[in-house]
């Protein structure tokens, strides 16, 4: 036999064939066998969090038949507060009223992630200081708060809504959860959020999506989306979010519900989650949540304490300055209804025309303000800075992880090289008609060295300087400007109208305190009036379609900002406004 010298090819690549099968086949299997693992995972995450809850309601059922619980939850936080403190109501009967409350809204609206397990001892305790009558020095003696996911509480994950973090918990309580039991208030349940916070779907692979207490078509906003819905739909008094693009303010507009984003470090950070702490040009805030502004006007007083001095010494030993809320001097306040980029729907802008009237009756001179070159410091300082890693640290966070639908988009679209998503991005401003995306995109790309984030940290300084002359220009005490572009988004849909957040994250960018008060419902003129709502860009296009029918009766808010610090004013603002508005949650 002759060996036949065009077969001596074969073998090499025979063999080169089988190793790439094989390897291509365990790469397989790995990746399959890591996914199921994941998904186990993420089950008996979840599974903890629902048999905590039922655990929870069927404790309820064998102690039911409490008497008090419809006087207890008909009470506005601070009347309950007086009972607490008086000893009319003892903190347990309170809780438990709470627990029940938050359950029933629960099943139907998936806002609460799991209830806090020590709420039952630390109400207890409560009611065991009764006669030491110390509860007189604590503030919040009793009441029972809510907490968004990203708090950390000792004991339990803290995830983000990303399953890189289950299995991992927290070691010590954020401050102001510490401050919070201090001054005697009981975390009693945490609630839902976004996968990554960086949206305001609120949904996530973990615990599912949330949905609007008004509407359950539609999302109730983000990222502190648990909290809003729970308040609006009255399973919490007073509850706490986190905002670096508008977090708690989108909620609260689209919930009915009253918030306030604190200058950062008005109130303490440490202990909460945040991807990307590093980025220390736009930072992310917490603030709290409640159904009136009174409440939140009580919870800023109970915080801004020793307490919170003392644990945390970055912030400032500002406590609350009573006197300027309690002001009456007549003030200056500017209005936009169109920040110059997304045209808010007819609806939002009604809003902001009635807070107008509503500060004109009691006495305010109400000027036009026009906010500064919107879109451009959206993308080119906004996206820029907050996504100013090229999306690295998200990315990381993710790598492992099942990708939430209402995110994947971006996410797939981050994963690509660089040079295909510039290219990706002018075809997407081409087909948007819309610079927004295609601009956002780029954003994400460009940072390269620290002189480009030495030139970004001075553009933002001189973008500061000239909103802030702008507004001493007009000898501004405050400015009053639509809660966020449109009412509550349809479930699965954020992402067609994310062009929106240019309403709030302007003032994450420029670290203004920022508060949402509910004014009014949509109606069914404001609907019709959505006949004349632009469709040049594809943005407008989605706002008509998601806008124009199925909104009536949605809450709108309206944003009252004042100058950094100036949180008392700003809450003056939102009480008066709230003073005069035909619609608070309470009273509907
Ligand atoms: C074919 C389409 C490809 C799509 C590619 C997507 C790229 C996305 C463009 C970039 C835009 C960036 C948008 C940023 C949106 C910010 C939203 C802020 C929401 C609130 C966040 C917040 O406050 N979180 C609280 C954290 O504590």
């Amino acid at each position: 036999m002759t060996w036949d010298y065009k077969y001596m090819y074969v073998l090499p690549l025979a063999s080169l064939l089988t190793v790439l099968i094989a390897y291509s086949c365990i790469m397989m299997v790995r990746y399959c066998w890591k996914r199921a693992a994941l998904k186990k995972k993420i089950k008996t995450k979840k599974d903890e969090c629902r048999e905590a809850l039922e655990r929870l309601a069927a404790g309820h059922q064998e102690t039911d038949g409490q008497s008090q619980k419809s006087k207890i939850l008909d009470l506005p936080m601070e009347k309950l507060l007086e009972k607490l403190i008086s000893c009319e109501f003892n903190a347990v009967d309170v809780l438990r009223a709470y627990q029940q409350q938050a359950l029933e809204v629960n099943t139907e609206l998936n806002c609460v992630v799991e209830p806090i397990k020590e709420a039952e001892d630390l109400a207890n305790e409560c009611d065991n200081m009764r006669n030491r009558k110390d509860q007189h020095k604590r503030p919040l003696h009793g009441l029972p708060v809510s907490l968004k996911e990203c708090y950390f509480l000792k004991g339990y994950d803290c995830t983000a809504g990303m399953s890189d973090y289950i299995g991992k918990p927290s070691e010590e309580d954020a401050v102001i959860v510490q401050v919070l039991r201090k001054q005697g208030a009981i975390p009693f349940v945490r609630t839902n959020i976004p996968q990554t916070m960086m949206t305001y779907e609120c949904s996530n692979p973990i615990y599912g999506q949330t949905l609007n207490p008004h509407d359950r078509t539609r999302g109730p906003g983000g990222s502190s989306g648990g909290e809003g819905c729970i308040i609006g739909a009255k399973g919490s008094l007073l509850g706490f979010g986190s905002d670096i693009g508008g977090s708690i303010r989108i909620p609260c507009h689209m919930c009915g519900v009253c918030g306030l984003k604190p200058t950062y470090r008005r109130l303490s950070v440490k202990g909460t989650h945040e991807l990307g702490q590093g980025q220390t040009l736009i930072n992310a805030t917490v603030g709290p949540m409640a159904q009136d502004v009174t409440s939140l006007v009580i919870a800023m007083k109970a915080l801004l304490c020793d307490d919170m001095f003392d644990l945390d010494p970055t912030v400032p030993p500002i406590p609350f300055r009573t006197e300027i809320y309690e002001k009456t001097h007549t003030l200056k306040i500017g209005y936009y209804v169109f920040d110059g980029y997304l045209e808010a729907v007819p609806a939002c802008k009604r809003a902001v025309m009635d807070a107008k009237t509503i500060l004109e009756n009691q006495g305010h001179k109400l000027i036009p303000f026009q906010v500064p070159d919107v879109q451009n410091v959206f993308t080119e300082l906004y996206v820029r800075i907050t996504f100013g890693d090229n999306v690295q640290m998200l990315l990381e966070c993710l790598r492992n992880d099942i990708i939430d639908p209402t995110i994947s988009l971006a996410v797939t679209n981050w994963s690509l090289p660089k040079c295909v998503q510039w290219l990706m991005s002018w075809v997407v401003s081409c087909v948007y008609n819309d610079d927004f995306v295609g601009k956002g995109i780029r954003s994400t790309c460009k940072t390269q060295n620290v002189y480009d984030w030495w030139k970004l940290a001075e553009k933002l300084q001189e973008y500061k300087k000239k909103f802030l002359s702008l507004w001493r220009s007009l000898e501004l005490d405050a400015l009053i400007c639509p809660g966020f572009a449109f009412p509550a988004v349809p479930n699965g849909e954020v992402f067609n109208v994310l062009g929106g957040v240019t309403y709030t994250t302007l003032y994450n960018l420029l670290d203004y305190p920022a508060g949402t008060v509910p004014v009014t419902k949509v109606t069914k003129e404001d609907e019709a009036e959505m006949k004349d709502y632009p469709t040049r860009t594809r943005y407008e296009r989605f706002i008509k379609k998601y806008f124009s029918e199925g909104t009536v009766g949605l809450p709108l808010g309206v944003q009252c900002v004042g100058l950094p610090y100036q949180e008392e004013l700003v809450l003056r603002v939102m009480k008066m406004v709230e003073n005069g508005a035909p619609f608070t949650v309470r009273t509907d």
